[in-house]
């Protein structure tokens, strides 16, 4: 009897439903396929139309080709039903989407008693309503795996809650906290049109669905809020001042219609560049808060001493100063965007629960 078999005919330990099934959802369904993930029966799968429910469990390989020609329309009450059918002691909802209301209803499904395993920023780098909303639920006992959040499973946010377990905390944080902007600003040399670039990037699975979110700024403003918030700052959304590389006549249109038009982002860019070029700087898009809780993100000329001008590939980096790493920061750095490392970091949060 096969691993598969075993695990329909008695209570699997974990049963997982999945929401999104694009870049990263298809990266974690092939490591469910894995003998990493035995111990998880995977349940449901749903992308933004279709979903698919069977307590006894899914086959990860065949779900986008069963999404493809499933009929059941979007009920997330039947992906819970699942969990709940499934007989498992651990129940936990992946969200691998970037929907703000899927995310929006994370809190509810803690206070429920499920976990939540997220990839999805919205919610805990969103409103702080919402993040105070996520900590009351989370205070119940399910469990928030939010690895993926910050440097795609980066040990960012595990490091900091062990540091403040210890009674340290953070005084400055600073960095790149992009991989998709690390990725094209490690590159841009003029000689591509960035533009180009943009698109090379989308198509590895660096940027956000909408590139955008990545290039206004907002997809490190998250990350910064959701450091910082698990730091102890209660910084409002609209605290972070950001500044975004998106051209105004850019920001209202659709995502087709803003990707037909994305050279408009080459003249702009090109002067920034030569202007850096000129002071012998580069540019790197860097996120910053300080002891009082000021916040910025935007893009920075720096020097070749600064240690966010040696980054390379999709690379992140996190200096964190804090009372007892204070004479030179704690530095965390590493791949920060890609499929594969960020489905790893939703299966990390998955098998630790
Ligand atoms: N790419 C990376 O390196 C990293 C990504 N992340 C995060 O991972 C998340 C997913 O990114 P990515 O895979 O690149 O995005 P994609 O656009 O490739 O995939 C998003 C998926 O979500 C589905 N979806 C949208 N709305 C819903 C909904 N309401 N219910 C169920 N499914 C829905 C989409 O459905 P449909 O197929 O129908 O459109 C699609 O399958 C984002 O939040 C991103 O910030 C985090 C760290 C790194
Ligand atoms: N689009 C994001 C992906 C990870 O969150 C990035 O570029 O960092």
């Amino acid at each position: 009897m096969n691993a598969l078999a075993t695990d329909a005919v008695s209570p699997p330990r974990t049963a997982a439903v999945l929401l999104g099934t694009g870049v990263v959802g298809r990266a974690l369904l092939a490591l469910l396929s894995t003998g990493a993930a035995r111990d998880i029966r995977l349940v449901g799968a749903a992308n933004s139309k279709r979903q698919h429910a069977q307590p006894d469990g899914l086959t990860p390989v065949d779900v986008v080709q069963r999404l493809a020609a499933h009929r059941d329309g979007r009920d997330n009450a039947a992906l819970l039903a699942a969990l709940d059918d499934s007989g498992a002691s651990c129940k936990v909802v992946v969200d691998a989407t970037a929907c703000a209301k899927e995310a929006g209803r994370h809190a509810e499904w803690l206070a429920a008693g499920y976990h939540v395993v997220t990839a999805n920023k919205a919610l805990a780098g969103g409103q702080l309503s919402g993040w105070r909303a996520l900590q009351a639920a989370s205070a119940r006992g399910a469990v928030y795996g939010d690895a993926a959040t910050v440097g795609a499973g980066l040990p960012v946010l595990s490091t900091l809650r062990r540091l403040r377990r210890c009674g340290d905390s953070l005084l400055t944080l600073e960095g790149v906290f992009s991989g998709s902007l690390s990725w094209l600003f490690n590159q841009y040399d003029g000689s591509r049109p960035f533009s180009e670039l943009l698109l090379d990037a989308r198509r590895l699975g660096f940027t956000e669905p909408d590139p955008r979110s990545d290039l206004s700024g907002e997809d490190v403003a998250r990350k910064l809020l959701i450091i910082a918030r698990n730091a102890g700052f209660a910084l409002g959304s609209d605290e972070v001042e950001i500044e975004s590389l998106v051209p105004e006549a850019l920001r209202d249109v659709d995502t087709a219609t803003f990707l037909d038009r994305v050279k408009a982002l080459d003249a702009p860019l090109h002067a920034r560049h030569e202007a850096a070029r000129a002071k012998g700087k580069v540019l790197r898009y860097l996120a910053r808060l300080n002891q009082r809780g000021r916040a910025r993100v935007g893009l920075v000329e720096v020097d070749a001493s600064h240690p966010a001008s040696r980054l390379s590939g999709t690379d992140n980096q996190f200096a964190l100063t804090t009372t007892r790493y204070h004479a030179t920061p704690l530095v965390i750095q590493g791949p920060g965007a890609g499929p594969e490392i960020t489905a790893q970091a939703l299966l990390g949060d998955v098998l630790s629960l």
